[in-house]
C-alpha cells in the first residue's frame, strides 16, 4: 500500500434509512484530493479481484492526479452484499451511490479492467454525464462471435479455470492469464489461496448467475454507448486469452471517439503484465483529451 502512496478508507451508505441491512460499507484506496482542474481517475478491478489489483498502475501515475480504486460489491473489503445482489446493473448502480457519496458526480475519468471494464462500459452507457472520460481494458465482450476457450469452459461449468483451487490448476491459469515468468510461484499459490480458498465459493456463485443472467445480455447492456460521446481508451494485451484481442474493435467501432493501444507480449492481466506502459497511456490519453475537450469536437474513431 505505501508503495503506491495511498490510503485505505472506508464509506458507508444508508441505502435505505428504514431499513439497516441495506447498508453498504465501501473500502476503497485514495491517493491525492479532488482537483478542479484535472479529472479523478477512479478505478475498478476485475471478477474475484480487488482494488489492489490497481497499485502497480497507481505506482506509475503522477501524484498530481487525484486516484481512487474501490472494492466493488461483493469483493475485497467492501460489505453489505450477497452473491444474488452481485449483479451487473447493481454494480453499476451501488458505483453511482459511491461516487454521489464522494461528490464525484461530472470530473472523472473511469478506468476498468475486465469485469471492471465491463462495469465501466455499462456505467458509462447509462450515466454519461458522470465521465469525462473512459478507459478499459479487456472488458467482456458479447456473443460467441468473440467467446475463447476459456469463456466456454468457464461458462460449461468449469469454474477453476478462473478460480483454482490446487496449486496445479493455479499455475495452469497464472500461465494462461500472464505473459511474465512467476517467481517464488509456490510461495505466491500460497498466498493466492489464503485470502481467495475462503471466498471461493461465494465468487462461484457470482460467476454462475453472472453467466445465467449478464452474459446473454452484455450486447444490449453496452448499446447505448454508441451515443457516448466522451474520448474513450480502450487497451488489450494480444495474447490474452480469456477476452478476445478482437473485442477491442468490437469496442471502438461501437464508441464514436475512441481509441485502441493493443500492448505486445500481454495476457489478460494487464495490469500485472504491463503496468507502467497502461499508466503512461492513461496519462497520455487525459494530457490530450482534457482541456481541449470543448472545442475538439472531432471523430478519432477511424
Ligand atoms: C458479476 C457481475 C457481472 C457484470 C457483467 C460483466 C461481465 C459479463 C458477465 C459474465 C462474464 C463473467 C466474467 C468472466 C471474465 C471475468 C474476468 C476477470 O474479471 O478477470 C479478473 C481475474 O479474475 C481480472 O482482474
Amino acid at each position: 500500500m505505501r508503495r503506491a502512496g495511498v490510503k485505505k478508507r472506508f464509506l458507508t451508505i444508508n441505502k435505505n434509512d428504514d431499513d439497516e441491512d441495506e447498508r453498504i460499507t465501501f473500502c476503497y484506496c485514495e491517493r491525492g484530493s479532488k482537483d478542479s482542474h484535472k479529472p479523478t481517475l477512479v478505478f475498478i478491478h476485475g471478477f474475484s479481484s480487488d482494488k489492489h489489483t490497481w497499485l502497480t498502475v497507481i505506482k506509475n501515475i503522477p501524484h498530481s492526479f487525484h486516484c481512487i480504486a474501490v472494492d466493488m460489491p461483493g469483493h475485497g473489503e467492501t460489505t453489505g452484499f450477497s452473491e444474488e445482489q452481485v449483479t451487473a446493473d447493481n454494480l453499476v448502480d451501488n458505483l453511482k451511490l459511491f461516487l454521489d457519496e464522494l461528490n464525484l458526480n461530472e470530473s472523472i475519468c473511469l478506468v476498468g479492467t475486465s469485469m471492471g471494464g465491463s462495469v465501466v462500459a455499462m456505467f458509462a452507457a447509462k450515466y454519461p454525464s458522470y465521465v469525462k472520460m473512459i478507459c478499459v481494458l479487456a472488458p467482456v465482450p458479447p456473443g460467441e462471435e468473440y467467446e475463447t476457450e476459456m469463456i466456454q469452459q468457464i461458462r460449461s461449468g468449469t469454474y477453476n479455470v478462473l478460480l483454482p483451487e490446487t496449486h496445479e490448476q493455479f499455475y495452469a491459469t497464472a500461465d494462461a492469464m500472464t505473459t511474465k515468468k512467476l517467481y517464488l510461484r509456490r510461495l505466491l499459490a500460497n498466498g493466492y489461496f489464503k485470502t481467495r480458498l475462503p471466498t471461493l465459493d461465494h465468487h462461484k456463485k457470482i460467476l454462475q448467475l453472472a453467466f445465467e443472467n449478464d452474459y446473454p445480455n452484455l450486447e444490449q447492456s453496452y448499446s447505448q454507448l454508441k451515443d457516448f460521446t466522451c474520448p474513450s481508451l480502450i487497451i488489450w494485451g494480444r495474447k490474452d486469452q480469456l477476452c478476445a484481442v478482437e473485442g477491442a474493435y468490437y469496442f471502438s467501432n461501437l464508441i464514436p471517439k475512441s481509441e485502441v493501444i493493443l500492448f505486445d507480449d500481454c495476457g489478460h492481466l494487464i495490469t500485472n503484465d504491463k503496468p507502467k506502459e497502461t499508466a503512461k497511456s492513461i496519462v497520455q490519453f487525459l494530457k490530450e483529451n482534457h482541456s481541449s475537450e470543448e472545442d475538439s469536437k472531432t471523430d478519432t474513431n477511424s
